[in-house]
């Protein structure tokens, strides 16, 4: 398969302590889950005597003994990986507070708010074509298949934990957000109270029922990815809320073809949501279809995505 071959091993490396002042903060870029983000630069990084731009988590310094347990294993988490498709970690620093974990500046913002202002207006056809979105599908294709490789399940496998290099063309897109999985791992028996947090919306039904994650669920919110993508970023299920989404799956409901959605994609789409996980592809296969799709019709996936106003 075109996997890509600049993938590294999961190593479990030790994290790398940054000393404090090679680091200076400057604009906030988004309020993460228990922290802010903001942008940095790094100097006396090896060999360059630039500073090198950055992206810089916070622990707010008053803060309990389990958020500061999360933030660490979130670092320790994104260290295990070394995939151009994953963000990757340069460091942290721990050793006094405040607690920062610096990671590779992802300058682009999120893949949701990517595609929602890239949509067409009245005056304006969107500067997006159907082989970018392609491409982007493509990118997180690529990081899914690092994890399901290394037997690492995300479990929360959706357009707003994604994050783009850049708005123009030489954009990539890249798996930013490891919160979820990070939860878990740190306590096999974490239960999250009720349903109230989890994204049932990128769920498939052995998941919000029994409990039950492996790889063929974050398949399944990679479907819904997908359908993300071709729908220019919509909100799935539009005005379901999340008890009646599942009934709407469990009665076979399944979310409709985006306007712009090219058959083949729409059938991959159906494919990771086939109720049975077995029946559900791998990531290697729908990194091969997707392929397919984008050499074999790069013509006709040459015209910008309508979407319905
Ligand atoms: C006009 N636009 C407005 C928005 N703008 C931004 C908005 C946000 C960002 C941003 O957060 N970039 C990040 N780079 N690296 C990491 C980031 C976040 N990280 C995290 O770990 C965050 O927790 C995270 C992870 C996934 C998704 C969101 C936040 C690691 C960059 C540009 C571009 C210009």
């Amino acid at each position: 398969p075109l996997y890509d071959l600049t993938a590294g091993k999961i190593t479990d490396q030790k994290l790398p302590e940054i000393p404090r002042d090679n680091l200076r903060l400057s604009e906030q870029l988004g309020q993460g889950a228990f922290g802010e983000v903001y942008k940095g630069f790094l100097s006396g990084m090896s060999g360059t005597e630039r500073e090198v731009a950055v992206a810089v988590k916070t622990l707010p310094p008053l803060c309990n003994e389990q958020t500061e347990l999360d933030f660490f294993m979130e670092a320790y988490i994104i260290r295990k990986f070394n995939h151009p498709n994953i963000v990757r970690l340069l460091g942290v620093c721990f050793d006094d507070h405040p607690r920062y974990i610096v990671l590779e500046l992802l300058a682009g913002g999120n893949l949701k708010s990517f595609l929602q202002e890239s949509r067409p207006s009245e005056n304006k056809p969107s500067n997006l074509i159907i082989n970018d979105l392609v491409d982007l599908a493509r990118d997180i294709a690529a990081g899914c298949s690092y994890l399901e490789k290394n037997h690492f399940i995300h479990r929360d496998i959706a357009a707003r934990n994604c994050l783009l290099t850049t708005k123009g063309p030489e954009r990539v897109a890249k798996l930013a957000d490891f919160g979820m999985s990070r939860d878990v791992y740190r306590s096999d028996y974490y239960r999250k109270e009720g349903r109230a947090f989890l994204p049932i919306k990128w769920m498939p039904p052995e998941a919000f029922t029994e409990g039950i994650f492996t790889t063929k669920t974050d398949v399944w919110s990679y479907g819904v990815v997908l359908w993300e993508i071709f729908s220019m970023g919509c909100m799935p299920y539009p005005g379901l809320n999340n008890t009646e989404v599942m009934n709407f799956l469990h009665i076979g409901g399944r979310l409709v073809a985006p306007h712009s959605c090219p058959q083949p994609l729409y059938e991959l789409m159906l494919s990771c949501w086939m109720h049975r996980a077995e029946e559900r592809p791998d990531f290697d296969y729908i990194l091969q279809t997707l392929n397919t799709i984008s050499q074999d019709t790069a013509t006709m996936l040459q015209h910008p995505p309508l979407v319905q106003i």
